[in-house]
């Protein structure tokens, strides 16, 4: 059984289009990527499975459960405005927790054992201001993670940074995924990207949003520099690219 299941999820905005039947799954410990145009609707996905905004018709199923019946289950981090200016590392880390209802000594006590993984450990007391681009993200990150949320929901986590700072982004997020193997699921506009890091990959049309192609990514982990010299990654990257080319005309 699927994770999560998307049905036939229909959406408009004032009588536009936005999601036409869009159906997908994601498995239990799978990381899943979205990729399509912009503004072919994404992020309104998103939305949808964080309950922010209800579907015109569809459904969306957790554990085959309708996800109306039990919120809570993913864990968001969004495109943009990701750490509050004011608040330091440690207070924007645990702010996700903090909204849920956790007691700021207790969200403490959860953030504290992960902040060296997420290369954080001695900016605790850092402003967002203070940090690289990397370090501002690995503190979004952290944010969504310690949430402890079935599910991780990542809108262009890494669309911002500089292109050295993002393929480290990418080699780490690959490492703690190999040991956490948590469920993701990934909004990207970078191909490469997302065969590096994803088991499935769906590729969206442009407004309104429906699935064209899903793709299975089979190459070994964990993934490595070689990865990207692998013959079946240039397979898929042709493949995408051929697909999100031929959709755009
Ligand atoms: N609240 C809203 N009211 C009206 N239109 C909206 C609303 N939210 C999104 N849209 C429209 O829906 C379409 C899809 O937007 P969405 O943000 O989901 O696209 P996206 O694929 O995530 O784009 P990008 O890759 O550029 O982030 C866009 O045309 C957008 O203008």
């Amino acid at each position: 059984m699927s994770k999560v299941e998307i049905r036939n999820l229909n959406r408009s905005f004032d009588g536009v289009p936005v999601l036409k039947d869009l159906s997908l799954d994601v498995g239990e410990g799978e990381f899943v990527s979205i990729l399509g145009p912009s503004g072919s609707g994404k992020s309104t996905t998103f939305s949808v499975l964080t309950g922010a905004l209800p579907p015109s018709s569809g459904e969306v199923l957790v554990d085959g459960k309708p996800l109306a019946q039990q919120p809570g289950r993913f864990a968001y981090m969004p495109q943009k405005d990701a750490l509050l200016p004011w608040r330091r590392v440690m207070d924007n880390a645990t702010l996700g927790l903090e909204v849920a209802g956790v007691r700021r000594k207790e969200a403490r006590r959860r953030v504290e054992p992960l902040l060296e993984t997420f290369g954080l450990a001695g900016y605790e007391r850092s402003y967002p201001a203070q940090l690289s681009g990397g370090m501002r993200q690995r503190t979004a990150l952290l944010r969504t993670v310690v949430q402890e949320r079935e599910v991780l929901l990542l809108d262009e986590p890494f669309g911002a940074l500089d292109a050295l700072t993002r393929a480290r982004m990418q080699q780490w997020i690959e490492r703690i995924w190999e040991k956490h193997r948590w469920t993701v699921l990934l909004i990207t506009h970078d191909v490469r990207e997302s065969i590096f890091l994803s088991d499935r990959i769906y590729v969206f049309s442009p407004r309104p949003a429906t699935v064209v192609k899903s793709v299975e990514v089979d190459l070994p982990r964990p993934r490595t520099l070689a990865t990207f010299s692998d013959p079946a990654f240039t397979r898929i990257e042709t493949e995408l690219l051929e697909t999100l080319l031929g959709e755009e005309q």
